[in-house]
């Protein structure tokens, strides 16, 4: 009864052994999971039950595709702690907050969006904003958590639009190129025949030019939105849809989040198709340029789907006058986005995702 147990990828250990537990707790607080704190683990710890151990050092592949979290016996709130995820982004760029809020790191350009946003139509659709707080002598845009009112929430981050540089770093890439290193080893991670023969002698690939062949690899080119990751109630994650570009692999991957339930892709489709309604009377859409944003979408079990828009980090207001169409193609100084051209084929994605599951409920 008291063995570490093997199943399904998984080894429970019992929770007397402090070395795993914190171990695990360790890894999960300084990666992807920074909600998961310290106090916890004594809690779990005299409770003396079983509790999971991720199985990555035997397998030795990357931890995230093995990250499970725990389900039991934790209450709703610890759950809902415990399943907060950052699918996206920079790592370290969020900390835990007072119940049902995060901080997300300071950005001038971020903050000044949510200012504007206050009194904008698209208001209900993005995180409520409680302005800047400084911690651990850092500062921190403090926002509402979207999956605090959710139970082992299903979430998943669609990058909208399709372009995802600013016009401006073309500019400067272009007037003075700085091949990266990081750039090329993630580049060649996914594809080692993607670097050209002078940058692989260089090493390195310029910032635009590693966004363009991230956005020709995905989906960003052809459909306006690429998914950037997806965690299931499960606590199960996965982000590795650098490839998934096909409208088929696209349907794949959403028929597969939604779990085939008719339900949530009714909610999703209206709420997209709200999200629409609101862009079209938004004067803070029609004047920003809107570059990296996601949408995030959220369901659980009660079958409750909402859908957000996240991430103005890199949304730029136009100069006073210019707007945008957001449906048209970009010509480098037009400097449109594609976003609204996305959101129709997101929404399209999810319809189809509805006809074959009726098709196969016939
Ligand atoms: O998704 P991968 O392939 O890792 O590429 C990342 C994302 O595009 C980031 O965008 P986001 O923050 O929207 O996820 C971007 O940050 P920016 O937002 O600063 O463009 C990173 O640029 P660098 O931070 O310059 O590496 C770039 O390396
Ligand atoms: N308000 C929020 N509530 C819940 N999760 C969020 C919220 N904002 C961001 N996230 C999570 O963090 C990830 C990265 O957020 P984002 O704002 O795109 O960060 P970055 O600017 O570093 O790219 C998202 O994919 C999502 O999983």
């Amino acid at each position: 009864g008291r063995d570490p147990k093997v199943s399904g990828g998984l080894v429970l250990v019992p929770c007397s052994s402090l070395f795993y537990i914190m171990f695990d707790q360790i890894w999960f607080a300084k990666n992807k999971n920074p909600l998961v704190s310290f106090p916890s683990i004594l809690i779990w710890n005299s409770w003396n039950c079983y509790h999971v151990f991720l199985y990555f050092l035997k397998q030795n592949k990357p931890w995230w595709k093995l990250k499970t979290i725990v389900q039991w016996p934790f209450s709703a709130t610890q759950r809902r702690r415990l399943s907060w995820v950052q699918l996206a982004g920079h790592k370290g760029n969020f900390k835990a907050a007072d119940e049902g809020s995060i901080l997300k790191k300071f950005s001038e350009n971020e903050v000044r969006c949510f200012e504007k946003l206050a009194g904008d139509a698209l208001l209900p659709f993005v995180p409520a904003y409680h302005g800047v707080v400084e911690k651990d002598g850092e500062s921190f845009l403090h926002m509402t958590d979207l999956l605090a009112n959710f139970d082992l929430p299903n979430v998943m981050d669609c990058k909208m639009g399709v372009r995802t540089y600013l016009e401006e770093e073309l500019v400067r890439a272009r007037e003075r190129p700085k091949p990266r290193e990081d750039l090329y080893k993630k580049m060649m991670e996914v594809d080692s025949e993607g670097p050209t023969p002078q940058e692989h002698s260089l090493q390195g690939v310029t910032k635009p030019r590693y966004m363009q062949w991230r956005e020709t690899m995905s989906s960003t080119h052809t459909l306006g939105f690429r998914i950037e990751g997806i965690k299931k109630f499960d606590g199960t994650c996965r982000t590795d849809f650098k490839k998934t570009r096909s409208k088929q692999d696209v349907i794949q991957v959403f028929s597969d989040f939604v779990g085939e339930n008719r339900s949530i892709i009714k909610s999703y489709v209206s709420r997209l198709k709200e999200i629409r309604e609101a862009l079209s009377l938004s004067e803070f859409f029609k004047r920003h340029e809107v570059i990296g944003s996601s949408l995030l979408f959220i369901h659980d079990h009660t079958d409750m789907a909402q859908v957000w828009l996240i991430d103005f980090g890199k949304t730029t207001p136009l100069p006073e006058g210019q707007t945008l169409k957001h449906d048209v193609l970009w010509q480098e100084g037009n400097r449109e986005d594609g976003y609204l051209w996305g959101l129709q084929n997101l929404i399209h994605t999810l319809e189809s995702v509805s006809g074959e599951v009726e098709k196969l409920e016939q």
